[in-house]
């Protein structure tokens, strides 16, 4: 490998991909860096490793960096359920930090108005938003993704007697906000398939939805109306994931399949969907979730059963960018 294929390689992690590769012309170096969503001193120390690490370059100069701020458009992952207590919010949590953890730049967004839970779920509670220049700063989950919920706008119980716009507005908030160099935002969207999903939907154009389902019949007619919902303003399905599917005994390991097996990956396959990955149900998650502490952000089959899920979403958009 020469000096500057060198350079070029400790130019991505140091940039996280965001300078061009580097020419030298009679010993100048050029490069564009996007600055789109860096602070000024997170800016300012990378643009001074550059030069000091261009400059180690044999024959290099001197190093100019043409800085651009092409912001990234923030990329929304809608993941929705026909009903409540399917394991929405669960999903949501896990997938986000299965993300976070394969790479990806990722924020959380509790949009579930009347049983906000993301603050408990990613261990945020106590943490109370600040704004700037009238957009909210999030606060910080689990791993340190920054998230935003529904309760960080209202008081648990109060916005059941919102009307529809009022409900916009605040989901709106939270996705407006200042999401910093975040790009993709997990939203847990709020349960059902009304108007305020629809027009949530309609204005902030999530790049893809996931449908999360219990393995039960009446659960699987639910999620058809949530994949409805998407279908109907053109947001493209990345695939059902099965939740609460058989029983995971916290003793042996075995699964046990009370409603069978296999029906959402049916379901998903009739629907002409991808079925993303099944996640058992396990007492263990439930602990987790209400400690905390994602099953996600450690090791074992349940962070697995995130993980894959969650490659599967990354695979997905990595196809559509
Ligand atoms: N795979 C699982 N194994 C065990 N418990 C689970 C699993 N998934 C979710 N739960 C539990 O089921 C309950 C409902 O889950 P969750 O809040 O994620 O569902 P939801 O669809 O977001 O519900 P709601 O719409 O009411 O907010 C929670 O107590 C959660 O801990």
């Amino acid at each position: 490998m020469t000096d500057i294929a060198d350079f070029t390689a400790r130019l991505t992690a140091l940039t996280d991909g965001r300078a061009s590769a580097p020419r030298v012309r009679n010993g100048v170096m050029t490069l564009a860096l996007d600055v789109g969503g860096l602070g000024p001193d997170q800016r300012d120390a990378i643009l001074a490793a550059i030069r000091e690490g261009g400059l180690t370059v044999p024959g290099v100069t001197d190093v100019r960096i043409a800085q651009t701020a092409e912001r990234r458009p923030l990329r929304i992952i809608a993941v929705a359920s026909g009903k409540g207590g399917v394991g929405k919010s669960t999903l949501s949590a896990n997938l986000a930090v299965a993300l976070h953890r394969l790479g990806h730049k990722v924020g959380l967004v509790d949009a579930d108005i009347y049983g906000p839970s993301q603050a408990r779920l990613m261990g945020s509670e106590d943490q109370k938003p600040q704004a700037r220049e009238k957009k909210l700063i999030p606060v910080t989950g689990v791993a340190g993704i920054p998230m935003l919920s529904m309760a960080h706008l209202v008081e648990p119980g109060k916005a059941l007697a919102w009307r529809g716009p009022m409900v916009g507005n605040a989901l709106s908030q939270l996705i407006d906000a200042d999401w910093g160099d975040t790009q993709l935002l997990v939203v847990d969207m709020p349960p059902g398939t009304g108007d305020i999903q629809l027009t949530m939907v309609q204005k902030h154009k999530p790049a893809g939805a996931v449908i999360v389902s219990t393995p039960q019949d009446l659960a699987l007619i639910d999620a058809t109306r949530a994949v409805s919902l998407f279908a109907q303003v053109g947001v493209p399905m990345i695939g059902l994931v099965e939740n609460m599917a058989g029983y995971a005994c916290p003793h042996c390991g075995e699964i046990s399949d009370p409603f069978g097996q296999g029906g959402a990956e049916a379901a998903a396959g009739e629907m002409d969907m991808p079925f993303l990955g099944r996640v058992p149900l396990a007492i263990d998650i439930r602990r987790q979730s209400d400690a905390g502490d994602p099953p996600a952000a450690g090791e074992g089959i349940h962070a697995d059963a995130f993980r894959a899920i969650a490659q599967r979403v990354a695979d997905w958009l990595g196809r559509t960018v």
